[in-house]
């Protein structure tokens, strides 16, 4: 064992040294016979040593180019191609004559001990080719390997056995062992070609330095050893012969019957393998099958749930569209609903507003005697040493410490309704210097807190725009014109003026086209446009006020509005008015060019009053014609249209003049849709004084007033005040009435007083 293992690290060590430590990398310097047989299975190592002694030994070396490609369990496709390289390495083997040996040998259970010897055989070869004698051990052995050299290898034979056959020198080797130390090497010539010549020169140089009492005894060695290996050659033909019998190779027992036996196996392994990959290849082509089926129903599977959740999601999505059109009603219902109630809150609303004393002119007295949340009373006249009293009621009245924040509170939902298609005005009326365009724009130095309705509206109207991203587009966009001298002037035309017309016949509700309309995305552009407007427009210094506004300004913001979701398109517009100053003439103290603009003014303002109020008493005829004002603004005052008027109050004494015109000028556009308001708030107690009147008005008709005695408990003569009627005392004589006769003066539908007996 311990031989063994020698020869098989030096088998080892010459391998290694051979191909090189890359190449033999597989292989151990001392490796286990296990080791061993592993190292060379895949026959590379083998390949590659016999081609760097012998070049082109095997053509194809079949190399395993990655440890990944190596099956673990040793698949046939690998052992295939150690097979190809360990069949041509033993081809190439027998070609130059060298012993050779199973391939089985290299699998588990095999004679690892014939491929060790195989292998010292080809180091022994490529010790004699780098001496030079090759032509020696070529000429000497097995010249050309034929049936018969190929026979040399037999099935089952060991490599030893096949050896000693066909090399005669390992035999007077091994025979003459103790003649090694007299030079012989392992490169004699083989036996077979033995000529008398050459036993002469091979005894010469055993006996050349021997003494000759050596002789005797050497030849008797040499012959004994000769006569040995002869029996034992012939014992091993016997088995020779035993081996072909049994395998049926014939009783020829030639060479040549064994070549075929052999050739058979090999053919047989041949087989074997390509059973073995086929078998595998058929498996593999199972499995693949099995594979396609259990992906294709699989797939099938996905393909039934994709078309159920498909399914489920088109119902989801059915209920979804429905949900979402039925929140598109609820918000369209929601939107009119909201409008409804503007409507109802009053189409026109009149607000009043008192400027407190300018700082450095605060006053002891005042002419607002008193401020209620809707009614303000001012201090008229003094007759005889006594103060009389007048007031009005508005929507609200807001005093001289009422911020702009509360200001904006009661117009805050109408910048909705313009978002929603609803047209609104807002108009800024008093006399110069009376407030009205801090109402609308704020303080000359703004602060947050100072900013007017216009910059809170807008800012609002951006914010419900942002708010309203996900069903509405918004598109928006500002004009900014003035009616100076009942001409309409672009504010955002910075070149010289241009005549405009107005147009009410517009479907798209611009009224003046050729004013220029600039598109906004935020209130600080709205305000930049302002800015430019505010120093376009006509200002000009009167005795009243340094800083008299003679022209109406208009900031128009157009707002269209389109449902994502239906296509419908909302249009809505808010004008931002703020007035001229609205003081008489006569108190302006101004002649010529001045004079001409108090009139236009007045007369523009006097126009706005007359449609306002044939507007709220719901006339057929709305007189839009008279100005330029009302022309601009025909769309957006009446109909769904909402207006809304700030009337200022100045507080000093010398200012009451224009406080009571003012204000009767804001009472007459207000009154009726007071009585509207009030009609809602009170509506039983109205309809009663309604039903009332027309019983007045019938037993005035009958003249006779002996039917009817009217009686009312009712006493609002602040809820209809635009119904007077007078109280005359009874007049004498009919006998059975119990509280006289009734005369009753009704004019133009007015009560004087609703308290009737
Ligand atoms: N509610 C208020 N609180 C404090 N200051 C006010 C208020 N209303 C007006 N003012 C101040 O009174 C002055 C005159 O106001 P404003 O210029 O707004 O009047 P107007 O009616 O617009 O005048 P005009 O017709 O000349 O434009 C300004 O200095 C303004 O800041």
């Amino acid at each position: 064992i311990h031989d063994l293992a020698v020869r098989r690290n030096e088998a080892a060590n010459w391998l290694r040294r051979t191909v090189g430590v890359v190449c033999a990398k597989n292989l151990a310097e001392e490796p286990s016979e296990e080791e061993f047989r592993v190292g060379l299975r895949n026959g590379i190592i083998l390949c590659n040593a016999v081609n760097k002694i012998q070049p082109g030994t095997v053509p194809k070396v079949v190399e395993v180019h990655s440890v990944s490609t190596i099956p673990s369990d040793g698949s046939a496709l690998c052992a295939y191609q150690y097979f190809e390289n360990v069949r041509n390495f033993l081809t190439g083997l027998q070609d130059l004559g060298l012993p050779t040996f199973e391939v089985s040998d290299l699998e588990k259970g095999g004679q690892g001990v014939r491929v060790v010897d195989c292998v010292l055989a080809l180091k022994s070869f490529a010790e004699t080719k780098k001496l030079g004698k090759q032509s020696l051990f070529k000429h000497g052995g097995i010249v050309k390997p034929s049936m018969s050299a190929k026979c040399s290898v037999r099935k089952n034979e060991p490599f030893m056995k096949a050896m000693t056959r066909s090399h005669s020198a390992e035999l007077l080797r091994d025979g003459v062992s103790p003649e090694q130390t007299l030079g012989l090497d392992c490169s004699l010539e083989p036996a077979e070609t033995i000529t008398s010549d050459s036993i002469r020169m091979l005894v010469q140089t055993i006996i050349s330095d021997k003494k000759p009492e050596e002789v005797p005894l050497l030849v008797e060695s040499l012959l004994s050893k000769v006569i040995h290996e002869f029996e034992r050659r012939m014992a091993n033909q016997n088995d020779l012969m035993d081996d072909e019998d049994h395998n049926s190779v014939g009783s020829t027992g030639d060479v040549s019957a064994a070549g075929l036996v052999n050739g058979d196996s090999v053919a047989k392994e041949i087989q074997a393998m390509a059973d073995i990959h086929f078998e595998l290849q058929k498996k593999q082509i199972q499995d693949m099958k099995s594979n396609i089926c259990t992906v294709k129903s699989g797939i099938e599977q996905f393909k039934l749930q994709y078309s159920e959740d498909l399914a489920k999601l088109g119902n989801h999505l059915r209920t979804i569209s429905h949900a979402a059109s039925g929140y598109h009603k609820v918000l369209e219902e929601n939107r009119k609903l909201y409008n409804q109630i503007q409507d109802l809150r009053g189409n026109i609303r009149v607000y009043c507003r008192v400027r407190p004393f300018l700082p450095g002119k605060v006053s002891s007295s005042s002419s607002v005697a008193g401020i209620e949340d809707r009614t303000i009373t001012l201090m008229t006249s003094s007759k005889q040493g006594k103060d009389a009293r007048k007031s009005f009621t508005f929507n609200r009245v807001f005093g001289p410490l009422a911020t702009q924040a509360e200001v904006f509170v009661d117009m805050q939902p109408l910048v909705r309704s313009v978002l929603d298609g609803y047209n609104v005005c807002i108009f800024a009326y008093g006399q110069t210097g009376s407030g009205k365009t801090f109402t609308m724009s704020g303080p000359k130095i703004l602060t947050e807190e100072g900013l007017g309705v216009n910059y809170r509206a807008l800012n609002d109207l951006f914010d419900i725009q942002a708010q309203r991203r996900d069903t509405f587009c918004y598109e928006i966009s500002v004009q900014m014109m003035e009616i100076y001298n009942e001409q309409v002037r672009d504010l955002l035309h910075s070149g010289p003026n241009k005549k405009l017309e107005i147009r009410n016949s517009s479907q798209n509700g611009i009224a003046v086209p050729d004013a220029n309309r600039v598109p906004v995305a935020s209130t600080s552009d709205v305000v930049d446009l302002m800015n430019l407007g505010q120093k376009n427009r006509a200002v000009c210094s009167t005795a009243m006020n340094d800083r008299s506004s003679r022209s109406h300004s208009c900031v128009t913001v157009h707002v269209q509005g389109r449902d994502l979701t239906s296509g419908t398109v909302l249009r809505g517009c808010m004008h931002l008015v703020d007035l001229a100053g609205s003081e008489r003439v006569d108190k302006s103290e101004v002649v010529g060019d001045r004079l001409k603009e108090a009139q236009h003014i007045n007369k523009s303002l006097a126009a706005l009053g007359d449609v306002i109020a044939s507007l709220a008493q719901k006339n057929a005829h709305v007189p839009y014609r008279n100005s330029k004002l009302t022309q601009l603004l025909q769309d957006s005052l009446g109909g769904q249209a909402k207006t809304l008027m700030f009337v200022h109050i100045a507080p000093e004494p010398d200012a009451i003049g224009e406080s009571i015109s003012t204000l009767k000028f804001a009472d007459r556009v207000a009154s009726v849709e007071l009585g509207a308001a009030k009609t809602n708030k009170e509506g039983g107690e109205v309809k009663e004084l309604k039903e009332q009147i027309a019983c007045l008005k019938a037993a005035l008709a009958s003249k006779d007033g002996e039917n009817e005695s009217i009686r009312s408990t009712h006493s609002s003569p602040d809820i209809l005040r635009d119904i007077r009627i007078s109280h005359a005392p009874p007049a004498s004589g009919h006998p059975g009435e119990e509280a006289g006769c009734l005369e009753v003066f009704i004019f133009q539908a007015e009560i004087h007083s609703t308290t009737f007996s």
